[in-house]
């Protein structure tokens, strides 16, 4: 189980994320949504490690991670989808994939091992190109992808590390038409499997309708209301002063 305990930071005066405690259980897919500035991406950050907490803390199974650097929460099974500076730009999208399963997988010690683990990494790279749709271009530079592909590839990256904690940002931004079901194909597969944590950030409502177990809306930094769907998209205060902006943005 992933918590954040009154989970704050500041950046000079402003209070971006703002005491937010939250606990997300395995098997449940939860939306954060709330309008621009709302302090979403930065709970991510928060979490992942991409930034230090100002107060508060982040509990990954009973263990605290608050101090620790990203590295060492990706070890301990909290996946962000890869940022692009993560990506290896120079290498194929294929090399990318495998290099992801590789640092997944414990290579034994003998070179029959590598071998037999170099074949397996390749396979399993190559299983994933194919679920995002990217097989055609297995060989293409990662940095000459166009941006729609960039961002299946960070989702095949994260699905090679297969985490506990799926974190997706917006997956399907910049995303054309055609593409989004793809990527929320993938992400209906890995909710079916009942045995991850998923956080989604994400504008588009209808997404967050059809996928969430469960929303929580963050406005100024503060956790504003945290329940089902349908109770959160109905309740009053949400949907005049929170809900409306955001479809407003997603429009
Ligand atoms: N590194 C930073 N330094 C100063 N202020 C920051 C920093 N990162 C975020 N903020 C501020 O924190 C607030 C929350 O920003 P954040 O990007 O988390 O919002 P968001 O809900 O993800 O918005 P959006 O939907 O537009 O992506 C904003 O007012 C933003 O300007």
């Amino acid at each position: 189980m992933l918590e954040t305990r009154d989970l704050t930071i500041r950046f000079g005066g402003h209070v971006a994320v703002d005491h937010v405690s939250c606990a997300f259980q395995p098997g449940t897919l939860t939306a954060i949504v709330g309008p621009n500035g709302a302090g979403k991406t930065t709970y991510f950050n928060l979490i992942s490690g991409q930034l230090p907490a100002s107060e508060g803390q982040v509990l990954l199974n009973g263990l605290d991670i608050t101090r620790l650097p990203v590295s060492a929460r990706t070890h301990l099974g909290l996946g962000r989808a890869f940022q692009l500076t993560q990506l290896f730009p120079a290498l194929s999208v294929l090399e990318n994939v495998r290099l992801a399963v590789q640092s997944r997988r414990k290579l034994g010690l003998n070179l029959w091992s590598v071998w037999l683990d170099h074949r397996g990494t390749l396979r399993q790279a190559r299983e994933l190109l194919e679920q995002v749709r990217l097989d055609d271009k297995a060989e293409t530079i990662a940095s000459s992808l166009p941006h729609g592909d960039q961002r299946k590839l960070e989702v095949a990256m994260l699905m090679a590390l297969d985490p506990l904690v799926y974190m997706f940002d917006e997956p399907t931004a910049g995303m054309s038409v055609d593409e989004v079901p793809v990527v929320l194909d993938l992400i209906r597969a890995l909710k079916a499997r009942q045995d991850r944590t998923i956080l989604l950030v994400e504008h588009k409502m209808d997404v967050v309708r059809e996928l969430a177990d469960r929303i929580i809306v963050l406005h100024n930094g503060r956790l504003m209301a945290d329940g089902e769907p349908e109770a959160v998209i109905a309740s009053p205060v949400v949907q005049n002063a929170y809900l409306g902006v955001v479809e407003e943005v997603a429009a």
